[in-house]
């Protein structure tokens, strides 16, 4: 059963040692934010990759091209799973301990109705936030898990993670949080900025 209708965790979407290579992939790349551009305004580092979301102006600024190869067989399991229509843009999000993200939606004008986060490294709680009552539900996010959050969970939602060191979930169990990195898959559907080519 789902606890939030459109909400799907699946584990162990990606192997072990996927997981390591993916985020070494990442690592030889460059990280934006904490004063480094394209978004140096933000407080944790990100990468992104398909098309570059600016965070300041809340719009998609440039496409820069398909998806990078290292992320080819997480996308042919989307596609075989029936996930998502193919995205067209990764985020790459680094949490170092004591750092999360405030409760948002996803802009629904600019991203699709699928949104798709891989938990590499670490696994971490996400809170819902019912936009209507303020219920919240926390839901645990495996390392090496795939979520899905559409219909209810994607729009009727806020999600958010906290800065905890420490979590702990109704049934007692608790995550140490250690560095965790996200891979966010979306499909942008509103573009209006410059091709870069
Ligand atoms: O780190 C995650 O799993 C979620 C990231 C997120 O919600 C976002 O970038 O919009
Ligand atoms: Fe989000």
């Amino acid at each position: 059963m789902q606890i939030i209708p459109g909400l799907t965790v699946v584990e162990d979407f990606v192997s072990p040692e996927e997981e390591t290579h993916l985020v070494q992939c990442c690592d030889e790349r460059q990280w934006s934010g904490l004063g480094i551009s394209p978004n140096p305004e933000l407080k944790r580092r990100t990468q992104q990759y398909g098309h570059l979301f600016s965070y300041q102006y809340r719009k998609v600024l440039q496409e820069l091209g398909p998806l990078p190869d290292f992320v080819t067989p997480v996308l042919d399991r989307i596609a075989d799973q029936n996930l998502s229509p193919p995205p067209n843009h990764l985020l790459v999000n680094e949490y170092e301990p004591g750092q999360g993200i405030m409760p948002h939606t996803d802009a629904p004008s600019i991203f699709g109705p699928a949104i798709l986060s891989l938990s590499l490294l670490s696994a971490c709680v996400m809170t819902f936030t019912n936009v209507e009552t303020g219920r919240t539900i926390d839901v645990l996010l495996p390392r090496r898990s795939m979520l899905v959050m559409t219909e209810e969970a994607r729009y009727n939602y806020k999600h958010s993670i906290s800065k905890d060191l420490i979590e702990t979930l109704s049934d007692g169990t608790t995550i140490e949080r250690s560095r965790r990195v996200s891979f966010t898959f979306r499909q942008i559907i509103l573009f209006t900025g410059e091709c870069s080519k």
